[in-house]
């Protein structure tokens, strides 16, 4: 059997403006059906990459092959991708149903056809009752349910969305994560989405993309992504994290040791989570994630122990926050579920499984 045909991949993409290389060589393919995230932070060229693929930014080279078919120099009224923004972007002077039926009617849709098209679509965002509408009589986010049907509505093969959720307030925007992550399993689209929002792109994607500097670090599944950073901007821009600068003092067969200030650790050499494995001698950093940690370790065989005073501790519902001075002078942030029966000040033992260190190598 052969492979079926990616959605859409990108060869070498690179883009400049002036001396500030935005793309810096980017390869990426995505396969049918996929919801990817391009996650990273503001300027690391998530939304040119995005732009490139629509055709709103031309790259200054590189491939683009959508559905198997080169589009890099197609206008972008003739790719089959469409793109939905954070703004919306909808025709004021139509009804929702016009809106909809705009992209069926330039592909020279039947009328018949594009009224049932948008009847459909009106049913997948889950509002079949505001098809007269114009865009002025709807809240943020039914204006933004309506943007996303009228991108589906002329079948592209892939959506592209910039950031389409940044307008709404949190509430709304956790609603409209599970809405867009639902219409996306229901219609088997490829959905490429582009956030900041660590959070918003863990809890929505299959994969997620991760860019620092015009460049992809990682592209893994979120809970990889999480668990087994590619590198050090990835552990400190996903969730918290606890940093430690070790050094590999030995190697011995699938164990390393690493000296930590005063202490040793052993560990498994399969939690690398780097691509390049470290030598005897190299500088590395340890992470480790705030939940991580037990309390009250004991004695333990697997894992590193570490001691400190507890200096602050919130309580959020689900878990307590404890901030955790050692007496290295290091302050750590730990997460554990209640009931937590220690008081602000008290002396403690934390223990961190060796399998929920993560140890890269790329300082
Ligand atoms: N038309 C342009 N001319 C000059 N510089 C540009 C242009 N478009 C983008 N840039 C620059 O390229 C870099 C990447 O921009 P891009 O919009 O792709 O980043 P981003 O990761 O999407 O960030 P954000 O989340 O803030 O939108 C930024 O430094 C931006 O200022």
């Amino acid at each position: 059997m052969t492979d079926p045909v990616p959605a859409i991949e990108l060869k070498n993409i690179c883009k400049a403006y002036g001396a500030l290389r935005v793309i810096d060589d980017v390869s990426l393919t995505i396969d049918r059906g996929v919801f990817i995230t391009l996650l990273g932070p503001s300027g690391c060229g998530k939304s040119t990459l995005l732009r490139s693929i629509v055709g709103l930014a031309e790259p200054d080279s590189g491939t683009i092959l959508v559905d198997g078919k080169d589009i890099t120099n197609a206008a972008a009224h003739n790719r089959p991708v469409k793109m939905v923004f954070q703004d919306y972007a909808l025709f004021p002077h139509m009804t929702v149903a016009q809106n909809i039926g705009f992209g069926c009617e330039m592909q020279g849709m039947e009328k018949s056809a594009i009224a049932r098209r948008s009847t459909e679509l009106l049913e997948l965002i889950r509002l079949p009752d505001i098809a007269n509408r114009y865009p002025d009589a709807l809240s943020g986010g039914q204006r933004q349910r309506v943007a996303l049907a009228r991108a589906l509505a002329p079948d592209p093969a892939a959506l592209l969305l910039d950031e389409p959720l940044g307008a709404l307030d949190l509430k709304l925007r956790q609603d409209m994560q599970r809405e867009l992550k639902a219409i996306q399993r229901r219609t088997g689209k490829t959905f490429v989405f582009v956030t900041h929002d660590q959070q918003e792109a863990m809890s929505m994607s299959d994969l997620v993309a991760v860019m620092n500097k015009g460049r992809i670090e990682q592209l893994d599944s979120p809970e990889n992504i999480y668990a087994n950073p590619a590198t050090l901007f990835i552990a400190d821009f996903v969730g918290a994290t606890n940093l430690f600068e070790a050094k590999v003092e030995a190697k011995d067969g699938d164990h390393l040791t690493l000296s930590v200030g005063d202490a040793r650790w052993r560990v498994p050499a399969a939690r690398v989570t780097s691509q390049r494995k470290p030598e005897e001698g190299e500088a590395v950093s340890v992470v480790i994630r705030p939940e991580a940690f037990d309390i009250g370790a004991g004695r333990r065989k697997n894992g590193i122990e570490l001691s400190g005073r507890v200096t602050d501790q919130t309580y959020l519902g689900d878990r307590v926050h404890l901030n955790v001075d050692t007496a290295d002078g290091r302050s750590l942030l730990v997460d554990v579920r209640p009931p937590v029966a220690i008081g602000e000040g008290a002396e403690i033992k934390l223990h961190c499984r060796a399998d929920n260190l993560a140890i890269i190598a790329d300082r």
